[in-house]
């Protein structure tokens, strides 16, 4: 097999520095940023002000490791494989978001619901369309036994959890 090579279309800019404070999925999470699409680029963005949410494929730059293995930030006790589970240190460091679109302006786009680090390069951007994204009866594996209602998963941070995780072995 050949050897991949893509070539960034853009920068997402967000208020998230370490991985730490980073949101460990955007959805409710209101963080906001913004996506800097090279001008070489611009014109394929007709058309994108008229969806609500972005479909965003990143390059994970900062990743640890490429793992086959790795514990999920939601379940600490267990090794699960990487296919199974949306940990940045993969074979293929590719992240995928969905965001919310607020505005876009020339070759900005300001969103929201990020859980991507400042200056991450951007690989894609796809339209989230409900007749195509949205499927009614799924089966979400291992997730459905995290409590993530419990444990405030929705807008939790790694952070957030390892101290939640503390205080309630003090209690
Ligand atoms: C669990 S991943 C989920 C990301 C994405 N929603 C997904 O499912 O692919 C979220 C974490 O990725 C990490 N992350 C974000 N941007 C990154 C980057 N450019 N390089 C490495 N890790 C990154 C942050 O630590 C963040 O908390």
């Amino acid at each position: 097999m050949t050897d991949i090579i893509f070539k960034p279309i853009g920068i997402i800019h967000s208020e998230h520095t370490v991985h730490e404070d980073t949101p460990i999925q955007g959805i409710f999470n209101p963080s906001r940023g913004q996506i800097e699409v090279f001008k070489e680029f611009e014109e394929g963005l007709r058309d994108i002000e008229s969806f609500s949410h972005l479909i965003l494929l990143y390059h994970f730059d900062r990743a640890t490791g490429k793992n086959l293995t790795q514990k999920p930030f939601l379940d600490g006790e267990k090794e699960r494989g990487i296919f199974a589970i949306r940990h940045f240190n993969r074979p293929n460091p590719i992240g995928l978001s969905i965001v919310k679109l607020l505005d876009v302006h020339d070759n900005i786009l300001e969103i929201e619901q990020v859980d991507i680090l400042d200056g991450t390069p951007l690989i894609d951007i796809k339209p989230y369309v409900h007749q195509f994204d949205h499927r009614e009866e799924v089966e979400n594996g291992w997730v459905d036994n995290t409590h993530m209602d419990d444990i405030g998963a929705w807008n939790a941070t790694p952070k957030g959890l390892r101290d939640k995780e503390r205080t309630n072995r003090e209690k």
